[in-house]
């Protein structure tokens, strides 16, 4: 069984890292939103995240997935319920101050920037002079295998270099918390997997939470510890659930017996979660 129930008390990651039930970094408790135009997007969504956790944020097109994950960052507001941020400092807007990255599917890079330059934005809007910044903005480049490609621009990189630049971009301010909307799903497989595996090295190595929003079963069983199936119309937690393995998630994961099975169960939840509907 590669499921655990539900509300387990450990979670074992890729790593076998095991999460500490410290305290969360945020908690949405019972959240509705309700935009201008009278969309329901979420109704009694709540769901807790502690620290060093990497959730995948699963479901339906439409469900409320990046409405969620929008709140979470602080860029729009609740209609109903609360978002807690205990861990965060909180500014006078009470909203979480810096510690937050959010990546989205389009690497949005400045195209007049070189890769450094772009990398260096959310520093230099903090008021950090490029030359305090430069050892940073060179290790969040390491990080995501592009020191070589500093002083280049955006036109000169394939897809998958501009989005390690927008996530070396998300890295380099050393959030506590990582946001990321579906930002694979333009690119191809391999592109993608590739990816994958870069992200889960990077959360490995700096221990950075992560909330990652996919359509993609395979691509949530692949690389979260924690899977949280959301249900349509609207939207809110159908299912919330850790994944364990006892294996390190490689290339010969992706063709193990148990990443079938995780993808298997996974699939049936989110089939759940739509009513019975084909995904
Ligand atoms: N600014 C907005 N104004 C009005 N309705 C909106 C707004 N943003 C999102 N919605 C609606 O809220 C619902 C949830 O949208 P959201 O983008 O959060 O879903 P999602 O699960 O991320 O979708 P997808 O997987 O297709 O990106 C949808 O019905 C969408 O049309």
């Amino acid at each position: 069984m590669v499921i655990a129930e539900q509300g387990s008390a450990e979670t074992k990651t890729p790593s076998a890292r095991s999460v500490k039930s410290s305290r969360p970094l945020v908690a949405m408790d019972n959240v509705s939103k309700v935009f201008s135009n009278g969309t329901l997007a979420l109704s009694g969504m709540s769901m807790t995240v502690r620290p060093g956790e990497f959730i995948s944020l699963l479901g339906p097109s439409g469900c409320g997935k990046s409405t969620a994950l929008r709140i979470i960052a602080g860029l729009g507001g609740v209609s109903e319920g609360e978002i807690d941020w205990p861990s965060f400092r909180i500014n006078s807007r009470g909203l979480p101050d810096g510690d937050i990255s959010f990546v989205f599917q389009e690497p949005t890079l400045m195209p007049w920037q070189t890769v450094f330059g772009n990398v260096y934005l959310p520093l230099r809007l903090k008021g950090v002079s490029k030359k305090a910044a430069s050892e940073r903005i060179m290790t969040a480049l390491e990080s995501v295998g592009l020191k070589d490609f500093a002083d280049a621009y955006p036109r000169e990189l394939s897809g998958g270099m501009k989005m390690r630049v927008s996530i070396a971009r998300a890295l380099v301010t050393e959030p506590k918390l990582l946001l990321m909307d579906e930002p694979f799903a333009a690119l191809d497989e391999i592109t993608r997997q590739k990816l994958n595996d870069d992200v889960l090295a990077l959360w490995k190595a700096t221990g950075i939470t992560v909330i990652f929003v996919t359509h993609s079963v395979y691509e949530s069983a692949y690389l979260a510890n924690r899977i949280v199936v959301m249900k349509a119309r609207p939207g809110r937690v159908h299912s919330d659930f850790p994944l364990h393995t006892s294996l390190e998630r490689d290339a010969q994961y992706r063709t193990s017996e148990e990443y079938r099975q995780a993808c298997a169960e996974v699939s049936a939840m989110l089939s759940e979660a739509m009513g019975g509907e084909e995904h």
